[in-house]
C-alpha cells in the first residue's frame, strides 16, 4: 500500500469506505495505525472513532460502546461526538438496552434546535430515524429521514436517508416490492455503490416478494446478492439472505433444500439469540418437517419457533415499553423542571409580595403620618383662627380695646371675683365733649384718629388688671381693680387731665379734646354691674351738664365728688 502522506485526509477517505468497500476500510484502518504515534490529537481521535465502528460492525458491541461514549466525552470534536451518539444509539438498540437508547435519543433530540453545523445534524437526523424506528414509530422514523434528506451535507450522499425511509415504512407495514420509496432507495444505493445499503434494500424487497407470494423473483434476486453479501460479510445480512433463501424455496415446495437453507441459519446463529429471522427460519424448519410426516422433529422445530416467537414478542413489547418509558421520563423531567420553575415563581412572587407588603407598610405609615401632621396643622391653623376670631370678637374694631360686650362680661365676672374676697374697685364711665363737632369740622377720618388718640392716654394710666373698653362712639369704659372711690376719682381726673393737655396732632393740624368722666365705687353702690353702670352714667351725665371737662363721682342724694 501507499504511504499515508496525509493523515487526516486518509482516515476520511477510510471513514468513506466503511459501508461502500469494507474490506478495503479494514485494510485501511489497519494501515493508518501504523502511523498512530504521528498523528495528531484530532487525527487520534478521528481513529478510535473508526475503530469503535469497527467494533460494533463485527458484533462487539460492548468494547464499541466504551470507545464511542469516550469519544464521545472526549474528543472535544463536536462532529465526532454526533457521530459517535448517533452509532450509539444503533448499538443501544441493537442490543435490546431501549430505555437507555431512547433517553438518548431524547436528548439527542432536544439538541437538534440548537445545532448548526450540517454534517453534525445529519448525522444525528439519520442515528434518530434508525432509533424512532426501532420503537416501531414509523412516522416519526420517516420524519427524521425526511428531515435528513433535505439536509444531505458534501460528502454524504441520498442512499441512508432514502434507505432509512424505505425501512420504517417496511417496519410499518406500508411497503410492497412494487413502492416507489423502495426503487428510489435502491437506486440510489447502487448510484454511489453503497453494498452494505443496498443489499440492505435488496433484502427488504426479497421479503417482500416472499409476503406477496412471489418465491421466484425471490429466490433470483438473492442469487444476485448473495455475492456481495458473502464480501461484506455484515452478521445481520448474511443471516437474513440465508433465511430468505430458505422461505423460497419452502414456498416451491422444496422441502430438502428449504431445510438446508434454514439449519445454516440457525447454523450461523449463538446458543440464545432472539430475533426474528431466527423464529422464521424455526418456522421453516416445523412447516418442512410437518409435510414429511417427521412428528417429532417438526414438535422440537415448533417448540424453537415458539421460544423465537416468545422472545421477539417481549422484544417487540420492550421496544414500545420502552419508548413510553423513555417519553415518560422526558415528560416527569419536563414537568419536574416546570414544577420546580413555578415553584420558583411562586417563591420569587412571595418574596416581592412581602417586599411590596414592607414597602406598602412604610407607605400606609408615611401616610399616616402625613394625614396625622396635616390634621395637627389643620387643627392648629382652626385653633389659630378660633383664638383671633374670638379676640376679634371681643375687640373694638377701631381701637383694639375691649368692645361693649366683652367689658361688660368680663366686668360683671371679675366684680364677682371682688364681691368674695371684698376687694374695691371703681366703674369710670368717659365720654368725649363735642365730638360731633370733631367729626363736623375735621371729617370722620380724624375723628377715628383722635379716638385712638385718647385710647392711647387712657392705657397710659391703667394698670395690665384693669378692663378697658369702648362703650358706644365717643364713650369708654374702665373698670379700675383694688382702687377705693378716692383713688378712682384721681386717676379719672388723670385722665383727663392727660387728655386735654394732648391735642391730637394729625396732617398738620391740632385738635384740641376733652373728656366728661363719671365715677361709681364698689364701696358706694356693692358689687353689681348694672348699678355700677347706671350709677356711673348718672355722674356722667351730671359731668355734661355742669360744663363738661370734669370727673363726678357718687350722685346719690347730690353727695357727689367733683373733680
Ligand atoms: N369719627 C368717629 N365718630 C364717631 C364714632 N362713633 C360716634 N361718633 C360721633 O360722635 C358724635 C357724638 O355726638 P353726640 O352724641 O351728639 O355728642 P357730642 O357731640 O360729643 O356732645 P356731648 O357728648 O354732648 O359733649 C357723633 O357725631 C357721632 O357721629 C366713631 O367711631 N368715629
Amino acid at each position: 500500500a501507499a504511504p499515508v502522506t496525509n493523515p487526516a485526509q486518509f482516515l476520511d477517505q477510510t471513514e468513506r469506505l466503511r459501508t461502500v468497500d469494507h474490506p478495503r476500510f479494514v485494510q485501511m484502518l489497519e494501515q493508518i495505525h501504523h502511523e498512530a504515534p504521528r498523528l495528531t490529537t484530532d487525527e487520534q481521535w478521528h481513529l478510535r472513532y473508526l475503530d469503535a465502528w469497527e467494533t460494533m460492525f463485527e458484533g462487539n458491541y460492548a468494547t464499541s460502546e466504551a470507545e464511542l461514549r469516550d469519544v464521545i466525552d472526549h474528543s472535544g470534536d463536536e462532529t465526532l461526538a454526533a457521530k459517535a451518539s448517533a452509532q450509539l444509539l444503533n448499538n443501544l438498540a441493537t442490543n435490546r438496552r431501549y430505555e437507555e437508547a431512547f433517553a438518548l435519543a431524547n436528548r439527542v433530540a432536544s439538541s437538534l434546535p440548537q445545532v448548526k453545523d450540517p454534517l453534525v445534524r445529519y448525522t444525528l437526523l439519520t442515528g434518530l430515524s434508525q432509533m424512532l424506528d426501532f420503537a416501531g414509530q414509523t412516522d416519526l422514523a420517516i420524519q427524521y429521514a425526511r428531515m435528513a434528506e433535505d439536509a444531505v451535507p458534501p460528502g454524504e450522499n441520498l442512499c441512508r436517508p432514502l434507505s432509512m425511509q424505505a425501512a420504517a415504512l417496511y417496519n410499518g407495514k406500508r411497503l410492497t416490492s412494487a413502492s416507489p420509496e423502495l426503487q428510489r432507495a435502491i437506486d440510489a444505493c447502487v448510484a454511489v455503490g453503497d453494498p452494505v445499503f443496498a443489499n440492505a434494500m435488496w433484502l427488504t424487497l426479497g421479503s417482500l416478494y416472499l409476503d406477496e407470494n412471489q418465491p421466484v423473483k425471490a429466490m433470483a434476486l438473492l442469487d444476485r446478492i448473495a455475492p456481495g453479501i458473502r464480501a461484506n460479510h455484515y452478521y445481520p445480512h448474511m443471516l437474513s439472505a440465508q433465511v430468505e433463501l430458505a422461505q423460497a424455496y419452502a414456498k416451491l415446495g422444496n422441502d430438502n433444500d428449504a431445510r438446508k437453507a434454514a439449519l445454516a441459519a440457525v447454523a450461523m446463529s449463538h446458543t440464545g439469540d432472539i430475533s426474528e429471522w431466527l423464529m422464521v427460519a424455526y418456522d421453516v424448519l416445523y412447516q418442512v418437517e410437518k409435510r414429511q410426516g417427521h412428528g417429532a422433529a417438526a414438535l422440537s422445530y415448533y417448540e424453537h419457533y415458539v421460544t423465537q416467537d416468545k422472545g421477539n414478542l417481549n422484544d417487540v413489547s420492550a421496544r414500545a415499553l420502552a419508548y413510553e418509558v423513555a417519553q415518560q421520563q422526558m415528560l416527569v423531567q419536563k414537568f419536574e423542571t416546570e414544577k420546580l420553575s413555578k415553584q420558583n415563581s411562586i417563591l420569587q412572587l412571595q418574596q416581592a409580595l412581602d417586599t411590596k407588603a414592607v414597602e406598602a407598610g412604610r407607605l400606609y405609615i408615611a401616610l399616616l403620618l402625613v394625614v396625622l401632621a396635616s390634621v395637627i396643622f389643620w387643627l392648629y391653623r382652626l385653633k389659630l383662627s378660633q383664638l383671633r376670631f374670638k379676640k376679634l370678637s371681643h375687640q373694638d374694631g377701631l381701637t383694639g380695646i375691649f368692645n361693649h360686650q366683652h367689658f361688660i362680661t368680663e366686668a360683671d365676672r371679675v366684680l364677682r371675683v371682688l364681691e368674695k374676697k371684698l376687694g374695691l374697685a371703681c366703674l369710670v364711665s368717659i365720654d368725649l365733649d363735642h365730638f360731633k363737632q370733631v367729626n363736623d369740622t375735621h371729617g370722620h377720618a380724624i375723628g377715628d384718629v383722635a379716638l385712638k388718640h385718647i385710647v392711647v392716654i387712657c392705657q397710659q394710666h391703667l394698670r395690665p388688671t384693669d378692663l378697658f373698653g369702648r362703650l358706644g362712639g365717643e364713650e369708654f369704659g374702665m373698670l379700675l381693680l383694688e382702687c377705693s372711690r378716692n383713688q378712682g376719682v384721681a386717676i379719672a381726673n388723670r385722665i383727663r387731665l392727660a387728655i386735654e393737655a394732648t391735642p391730637v396732632e394729625t396732617d398738620g393740624r391740632v385738635l384740641s379734646l376733652s373728656a366728661s368722666v363719671g365715677v361709681a365705687s364698689t364701696d358706694a353702690f356693692g358689687y353689681g354691674l348694672q348699678r355700677l353702670c347706671r350709677e356711673a352714667d348718672a355722674a356722667l351725665y351730671r359731668a355734661k351738664r355742669t360744663g363738661r371737662n370734669r370727673v363726678i363721682a357718687d350722685t346719690e342724694n347730690d353727695d357727689f365728688v367733683e373733680a
